[in-house]
């Protein structure tokens, strides 16, 4: 007698929400993986635009529901708080959420890289690195030895990070900045383009300049 068949059928359906530009970055990321040959998005922008580049708007955000059993899962909102939102609702659905990783991006195996992640092309994750659910790691930054990367933050295109960086939840490290080893950059920090951070920052607040000075509380991410 056949033993039935009890594997689980491969999923190869991609469901991104958030139809940005960022969006289109993670579905090109998601297709250099080879793993999906259909991607789809949702985005409370749809009715009214059907298409992402080369990829179809299904649907509003809520309708995530409908693909639960036979779909893969990723939020790009480039929102950190957003994203923060509808992945914790895609969560208590028990939806499949992804992390994905360019080929083209060089992770150490003994980093670790939690859920909804997406480390784009050219960024290098060195050993003993912890990237935290929902983050954003763009292309070609690099995040050293011992760095722990909070929740929901983003590390933009060419960012640098020393080892043991500590970054809190939320933060986003603006294109081309810089962090020296060892520091804590707290929760809800924001680095402009191009800032040399050389202390620790305050929470809630934006950073400019070399060396980066606090500017201001920010609540614009
Ligand atoms: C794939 C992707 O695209 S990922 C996204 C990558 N994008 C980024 O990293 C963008 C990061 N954003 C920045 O650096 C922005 O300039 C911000 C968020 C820091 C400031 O933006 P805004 O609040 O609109 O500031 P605004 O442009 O009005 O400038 C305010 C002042 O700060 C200064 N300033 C703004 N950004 C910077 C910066 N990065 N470094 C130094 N000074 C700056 C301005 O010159 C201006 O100074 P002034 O008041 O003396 O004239």
């Amino acid at each position: 007698m056949t033993k039935p068949n009890t594997e689980k059928p491969t999923i190869n359906r991609l469901i991104i929400i958030g139809a940005g530009g960022h969006g289109r970055v993670v579905a090109d990321c998601a297709l250099a993986t080879g793993q999906y040959q259909e991607i789809r998005f949702l985005d409370d922008c749809y009715p009214e635009r059907k298409d992402n580049a080369l990829w179809s708007i299904v649907g509003t955000v809520k309708e995530f529901t409908q693909y639960l059993d036979e779909a893969h899962f990723i939020v790009a909102f480039g929102n950190n708080k957003l994203r923060e939102k509808v992945q914790s609702q895609l969560h208590a659905a028990n939806a499949n959420i992804v992390t994905i990783i360019h080929p083209q991006a060089t992770v150490s195996p003994h980093a670790h890289i939690g859920l909804g992640v997406v480390v784009c092309a050219n960024a290098t994750i060195n050993i003993g690195a912890t990237i935290n659910d929902g983050c954003i790691i763009n292309t070609a930054s690099t995040i050293e030895h011992d760095c722990n990367i909070g929740e929901f933050t983003h590390i933009s295109p060419n960012c640098a990070l020393a080892g043991g960086i500590t970054v809190g939840k939320l933060s986003w490290l603006g294109i081309n900045s810089t962090v020296i080893e060892c520091l804590t950059i707290a929760p809800n920090t924001q680095v402009g383009a191009g800032a040399v951070v050389i202390s620790n920052t305050d929470k809630d607040s934006l950073y400019l300049g070399i060396p980066a000075k606090r500017i201001s509380p920010t609540d614009k991410h």
